[in-house]
């Protein structure tokens, strides 16, 4: 099969592979031409397919070459007229000669474009092109405003200082995020963000998955509002271990561990993160972002594992201090992906086009790879792991659901006798999820019992302390329910975090607080708890040591402050009796 009838294949998607354009390329199994060449022209005569649209349907040129179908005749146009090697095919073949005896009318057509649009020649005509200036349409996303590709520098294997030398030393400082929003899409520009240590905004369709710098994972692909709750966070040294209680793709992880190992290494101190993940296929991909990132020493991957199942007196957390969750949830703040390709399709005049692609009847459930109409296909070009997938059906039955399971795990998290900070977050934009969930918490039996308040704004790491959108309360009056803390309402929402979508921000819509202990209750608790080991080693002296079993073996070995396991054992079963609610 030659090259174009391959290329449109893959575009129609005829092998059912779906997911993205490379998915559909570098999985396809029997294709005879390079992934890379058909890759390639693919994407190039995307780029050109506005124009070419316009030369094709000016020629006339379905009237006469009943065979052609728009997209074969979009790619054999593009390399008759632009590409350098010209139609790649024998001289008789019937591709070739399909569109090479119109060569003269479409090369015409193309002329009378470029000299419309100011081009003096075709080379100036292609520098405009490859900019990615042609084309508006192409460059604004559906929601309206454009999204930045916002890129996370990881600090454990490199510096932004380095990278700016390096990947992106073509690149030019831009004065602030809208000159970034508002460039062509390819433009080599970048913003160094004010918020997020760190983190570098980029135009939306700069393709950054070939460089060594991505494939190395020096720099992580991850959303500004996304870098939020590690920062909230702020994890330090004395508070210990961190648990991740939900974790893959592992973008929180990750950014934790880069966190934690610059303020470990200032202070000598050896602290992991403990990365929960309840779906194995998750945890594979979690696994390898790990990897990638160079935080295997760090982070530590409880894998196929579910975090409510975690026993907050395990000896295994006795060193957790904080907790980072970031529940699944309806995902309602995602924003549409703006790496997309997109290819205007020719049409006979008056007529429909002959073969249609694939329609979306045969696409999968929730497949937002692929977009086709008649007269434009569009595709996303890389598979890079979401953290969330937004929920489309029954979404107020998805949410009542969605948010007793958050509650659950926030309630679980505040259980941990040791820990002194938690950090709450979803992409969601609805109040159920957030600010309800939040309240609700503050209200529980567990956070009135062991202390736990809000992590006030003014106390807050310096950038997110300055960020202005706050928590907000759609749902009227506050009921009986939360009585306890009525008079603190509008103090909490100032501690809440949200981010909108589709503003000047540049964020997906997302919400993040976070919960401390209040300094009197903990220091109740360790008084209690010191009692409490006094007496439980006193019980223990009476009672016969049957030696280990393998799981207290297992234990033994995770102690990291060297305690005998029996004594800690019997003396948290005695400890406290956890509510939640
Ligand atoms: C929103 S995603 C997390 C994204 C991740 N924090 C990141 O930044 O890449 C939620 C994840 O939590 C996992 N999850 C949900 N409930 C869980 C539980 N009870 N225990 C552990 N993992 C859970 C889901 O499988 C999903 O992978």
């Amino acid at each position: 099969m030659s090259l174009y009838y391959e290329a449109a294949a893959v575009l129609t998607n005829t092998a059912n592979i779906g997911g993205s354009l490379k998915s559909r390329i570098y999985n396809h199994k029997d294709l005879k031409s390079s992934p890379a060449q058909i890759f390639a022209l693919v994407t190039e005569a995307s780029k050109w397919s506005a124009v070419l649209k316009d030369v094709i349907e000016k020629c006339g040129l379905f009237a006469e070459e009943k065979k052609l179908t728009p997209i074969l005749a979009l790619l054999l146009t593009h390399d008759l007229l632009l590409s350098k090697s010209g139609v790649a095919a024998s001289a008789n073949h019937v591709l070739k000669l399909a569109v090479s005896r119109h060569r003269a009318r479409l090369g015409a057509e193309l002329t009378k474009a470029r000299i419309r649009g100011g081009h003096s020649t075709l080379d100036a005509f292609r520098a405009v092109v490859d900019g990615g200036h042609l084309d508006r349409d192409q460059a604004t996303p559906e929601h309206g405003r454009r999204h930045p590709r916002w890129v996370r520098v990881n600090t454990l294997k490199t510096t932004v200082a380095e990278e700016l030398s390096t990947t992106f030393a073509a690149y030019k400082e831009a004065s602030d995020l809208g000159e970034v929003l508002a460039a062509p899409g390819i433009s080599k520009l970048y913003f160094a963000d004010p918020t997020i240590p760190n983190l570098l905004a980029l135009p939306s369709k700069v393709d950054l998955s070939k460089t060594q710098a991505y494939l190395a994972g020096r720099i992580i692909l991850q959303d500004k509002a996304s870098c939020f709750p590690a920062c909230l966070l702020d994890p330090r040294p004395d508070h210990g271990d961190v648990i991740d209680g939900c974790a893959a793709p592992g973008n929180k992880a990750t950014h934790l561990a880069a966190i934690i190992s610059q303020r470990s290494s200032e202070q000598k101190k050896d602290t992991k993160v403990i990365a929960f993940e309840r779906d194995k296929a998750r945890t594979v991909t979690l696994a390898k972002m790990v990897n990638m990132a160079s935080a295997d020493s760090i982070v530590s991957i409880k894998g196929g594992s579910d975090f409510l199942t975690a026993q907050p007196d395990s000896l295994e957390f006795a060193n957790v201090g904080a907790i980072l969750l970031d529940p699944s949830c309806s995902g309602s703040g995602i924003v549409g992906r703006d790496d997309t390709i997109k290819m205007h399709l020719p049409e006979a005049m008056g007529a429909k086009p002959k073969s249609k692609p694939n329609h979306s009847k045969k696409r999968k459930r929730n497949d937002n790879a692929a977009r086709i109409s008649d007269t434009t296909l569009q595709l996303v070009l890389d598979d890079s792991p979401p953290e969330e997938t937004p929920v489309i059906d029954n979404l107020s039955e998805r949410l009542s659901a969605l948010s007793t399971f958050q509650l659950r795990i926030l309630t679980h998290a505040m259980q941990f006798p040791q820990v002194q900070r938690i950090s709450y977050s979803t992409c969601s934009v609805y109040c159920e999820e957030n600010e309800s969930v939040v309240f609700q918490a503050l209200c529980s039996s567990i956070a009135q019992e062991r202390g736990w308040k809000m992590l006030d704004r003014g106390d807050q790491m310096d950038g997110l302390k300055k960020w202005e959108k706050r928590g907000v309360w759609d749902r009227g009056e506050l009921g009986a329910e939360f009585e306890a803390i009525a008079e603190r309402k509008e103090h909490i929402l100032d501690a809440c975090i949200r981010c909108e979508k589709g503003t000047a921000d540049g964020t997906m819509g997302f919400f993040v607080a976070a919960f401390v202990r209040d300094e009197h209750a903990l220091d109740i608790q360790s008084k209690t708890s010191g009692k409490m080991e006094q007496q439980a080693t006193r019980d223990d002296t009476d009672e016969e040591w049957n030696g280990f079993s393998d799981r207290e073996d297992a234990e033994l070995n995770g102690d990291r402050n060297g305690n005998n396991v029996e004594t800690r054992k019997k003396s948290n079963a005695k400890k406290r009796k956890v509510r939640g609610r």
